[in-house]
């Protein structure tokens, strides 16, 4: 579902990423991990379409990576820093402004959204504006925004930051069961709980030599 081969990104003399190759099919999480600097997050943008690879190429169920495609777009969900928000909007109203943008049926779309709103505990927040959330609770917030929408592959970027380990584990057991539904997951962490949970495939990430 997700073959990366030899991807390497450099700007200038920097190397942002040295080249590495993985893989990961329907229904497996590939875990991406390594230290601060090493290319996590460079790895992911390249993935969801965000930034071009210099070396190498990416293929997502087959097909090259077109970050402007809407096909593209309602296949990958991406999650790679805070989510941008409205301030006017409460948690609620935006969940619901995704699930209806990927669903013509509005029905579908509430159940979704008040499905992800509760799984992630953020129902009894559903009034809230975006500035109204702790830190741990604007991370469960962006989960809910890319949770909330069709999607076949799943990319995120530390998922676990600011939670707590109770937190961690209830996004743990709502990302496997993603998987479990079929989806490819690709996670970058630093949470090696969430990584022994989850892994079918492991990159390590290594600084460039
Ligand atoms: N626009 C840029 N221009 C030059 N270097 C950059 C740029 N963006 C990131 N870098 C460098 O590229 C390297 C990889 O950064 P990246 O954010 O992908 O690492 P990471 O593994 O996700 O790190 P962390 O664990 O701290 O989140 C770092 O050395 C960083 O300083």
């Amino acid at each position: 579902m997700i073959e990366v081969d030899q991807v390497g990104v450099v700007a200038g003399e920097v190397t942002l990423l040295a080249p590495v190759s993985a893989a990961a099919r329907r229904g497996e999480a590939l875990i991406v991990r390594g230290r601060n600097g090493t290319g996590k997050s460079t790895l992911l943008r390249v993935l969801a379409g965000a930034r071009k690879p210099s070396s190498g190429a990416v293929r997502i169920g087959g097909g090259s990576v077109a970050e402007r495609d809407r096909g593209f777009r309602r296949r990958v969900s991406t999650m790679i820093g805070l989510p941008p928000m409205a301030v006017d909007l409460t948690v609620r109203d935006h969940v619901m402004l995704v699930a209806t943008t990927w669903f013509d049926d509005p029905a579908a779309a509430v159940d979704l959204a008040s499905g992800v709103l509760a799984e992630l505990g953020l129902d009894q927040l559903g009034e809230r504006f975006p500035h109204e959330l702790s830190s741990g609770q604007t991370q469960l917030f962006g989960l809910a925004l890319v949770l909330a929408r069709p999607f076949e592959v799943l990319i995120l970027d530390e998922p676990e930051q600011r939670l707590d380990p109770d937190h961690i584990e209830s996004v743990i057991r709502v990302l496997g069961s993603r998987r479990d539904d079929g989806a490819t997951l690709v996670i970058a962490t630093h949470s090696a709980v969430l990584a022994e949970a989850l892994a079918d495939q492991n990159l390590q990430l290594e600084i460039a030599a």
